[in-house]
């Protein structure tokens, strides 16, 4: 794992965004075309502001979420409604939303098509990850349901979960998939997080979920 702090949240959310944008870049010069996964919750908004003004061919551009709450756009608790007001407007308007929800009474009964939405679009070149102060990300959530289903090596794509902590009914990415990204950075403010960081650090993926993708990860911290 590699950790970078920074001085305060605005270095944080405008440097992080243009390492974002610049792998865009490479991706696409390199080979025509680019995925971004990115998380819901109540801390990646600043980076979203940047990056959707960010010139680069987002027509090109698969963008998907990391996980999601089974719940309808017009519920304030949806992600992807987060990332059409944040994400998805100035020049990242263009960018193709891989959808993660679609309507059903729960997850088990879209789960195959939406999988398959997102086949094509995998390795993800460009994972952005965040973290709860209880070591959950994207949906994996210490005591879920399916938390070792999705640890496993040969995890499906895509699988519902469900805990105490999450609320409603969830859609996750699982760990192979967040572990094959080509980049992957995980996003933390405030004491809390970096403390609990720490702790997942001494856990194993079944205590502490993010420590599924930390090796391989960027950490990017501030106050
Ligand atoms: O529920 C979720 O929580 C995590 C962390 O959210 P935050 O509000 O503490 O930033 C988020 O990464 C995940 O995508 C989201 O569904």
């Amino acid at each position: 794992m590699k950790f970078e702090p920074y001085p305060d949240r605005e270095f944080l959310m405008l440097g992080l965004a243009n390492v974002i944008a610049g792998q865009l870049a490479d991706f696409l010069r390199r080979e025509g075309r680019a995925s971004l996964s990115v998380p819901g919750g109540t801390t990646p908004g600043p980076i979203f502001d940047t990056l959707s003004g960010v010139d680069i061919d987002w027509s090109k551009v698969a963008v998907f979420l990391n996980d999601e709450r089974w719940v309808g756009e017009d519920s304030p608790r949806s992600n992807t409604r987060l990332l059409r007001e944040r994400l998805l407007r100035g020049k990242a308007a263009a960018a193709q939303l891989i959808p993660l929800y679609a309507e059903a009474a729960n997850p088990e009964e879209r789960l195959e098509d939406l999988a398959e939405g997102l086949r094509p679009h995998l390795p993800i070149s460009v994972l952005l990850l965040g973290m709860g102060a209880d070591m959950h990300t994207a949906s994996l959530f210490p005591g879920a349901d399916r938390l070792t289903d999705a640890l496993a090596a040969d995890a499906p794509i895509l699988l519902p979960m469900r805990a105490e902590a999450a609320g409603e009914p969830r859609i996750t990415l699982t760990a192979p998939v967040l572990k094959g990204a080509m980049n992957i950075h995980i996003l933390i403010t405030g004491q809390e997080k970096r403390d609990a960081l720490e702790r997942a650090l001494t856990l194993s993926p079944e205590e502490a979920p993010v420590r599924a993708v930390l090796d391989n990860a960027t950490v990017h911290w501030a106050e």
